[in-house]
């Protein structure tokens, strides 16, 4: 049977950045890359950064309705914006959760010329309070800072040069403010699925938990909060990359009954035009240097992904099928014959 988890595991950045304690703590990082697909990453030294962040979340989400309705995601074609609760959907059913999504800001405006998802790139609409813009932009330049250090040495953890996903990257990385308020028991804060944006999540949950990641038993392993630490994943960009090596993992966040949960995932992209021809010839070149054994590279091979589906002419556009279904409202408004054309495919 493939080798599963009980736990998450801690990777220690600080350790990865020593030399004296790095080559231990790769061996760490590369079992966790390869086994489970989450860990949980401390001593980033961002520690007050997050703190600080989480200090100003309750302020944001208890703007008056008019405010945050202001900057509602259904006027950005881009998809960033607030969305109130009850309007968002995964696994065919409504999360319960409210929301703001913030891109890397200063993204080129769409024209007419470009492709139909390049509109994904677009720009931010801040709620209007002092500090709110300030407050995002400060987060995801810190944050991105780091997501492309570990990027570097999950590579070196692969036996891989530094500097093998780089091209991925795309141009702008999504950043979300969520709010679980109290709910029935066993309420969906959000279903299960996989994170679809981009190559990792580096997600800051508070001390409420409910955050729960599948195994290859089927089993609910809980990711309870470790102060001041990052959760990372692996989004489906990266699996597909890896060419299913280092796979996406299942996950969903139960909501909290008598008190209200706040996250802060960031999502580091990836290059909305990389097609699946490009895809699947670096994959096959990167996976053939990976040192894992044969049996796991054979499973490998067919990931069902969003991403690797045929029916996408690029990574932008199964995005933008992600992102319409996600939030139909918003789909249906900027992408009426796309909303049509897309809720009725299954992915094969
Ligand atoms: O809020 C969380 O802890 C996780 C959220 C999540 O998985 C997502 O938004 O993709
Ligand atoms: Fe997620």
């Amino acid at each position: 049977m493939a080798a599963t988890f009980s736990s998450v595991p801690q990777v220690d950045y600080a350790r990865l950045k020593d030399n004296a304690t790095r080559e231990e703590e790769l061996v760490k990082l590369r079992d966790a890359i390869f086994v489970v697909g989450f860990l949980y990453l401390t001593n980033t030294g961002l520690e007050d950064l997050i703190r600080h962040t989480h200090g100003k979340l309750r302020e944001l989400f208890d703007l008056p309705t008019e405010t945050k309705e202001e900057c509602n995601m259904i006027h950005s074609p881009s998809f960033l914006g607030y969305t109130r609760l009850g309007a968002e959907t995964t696994a065919a059913q409504t999360d319960f959760r409210e929301q703001f999504d913030f891109g890397t800001p200063g993204m080129r405006q769409w024209t007419e010329q470009d492709p139909f998802w390049q509109r994904l790139e677009g720009n931010n609409q801040y709620p209007k309070h002092p500090g709110a813009q300030e407050l995002v932009d400060d987060y995801i330049s810190r944050i991105d800072n780091l997501a492309q250090n570990f990027v570097h040495l999950v590579a070196e953890s692969l036996s891989l040069p530094k500097d093998t996903f780089d091209d991925f990257k795309g141009k702008m990385s999504r950043l979300k403010f969520v709010k679980y308020p109290p709910s029935a028991p066993d309420s969906q804060g959000v279903g299960p699925h996989k994170d679809s944006a981009g190559l990792f999540t580096f997600l800051s949950q508070d001390n409420t938990g409910g955050l729960q990641v599948l195994n290859k038993n089927g089993e609910w392993i809980d990711v309870p909060p470790v102060e001041g630490s990052l959760v990372v994943n692996i989004q489906q960009g990266f699996e597909a990359i890896t060419g299913g090596v280092c796979a996406a993992t299942t996950h969903r966040v139960i909501a909290p009954i008598s008190r209200t949960r706040y996250s802060i995932p960031y999502f580091l992209g990836v290059r909305l035009d990389l097609t699946l021809q490009q895809l699947q010839e670096s994959a096959a070149h990167i996976v053939k240097r990976i040192p894992a054994s044969d049996d796991r590279k054979k499973r490998a091979v067919d990931v069902p992904s969003e991403f690797l589906s045929p029916l996408y002419a690029c990574f932008g556009e199964a995005h933008l099928r992600n992102r319409i279904l996600s939030h139909p409202d918003v789909g249906r408004r900027w992408y009426p014959d796309l909303y049509k054309k897309y809720s009725q495919q299954t992915l094969s």
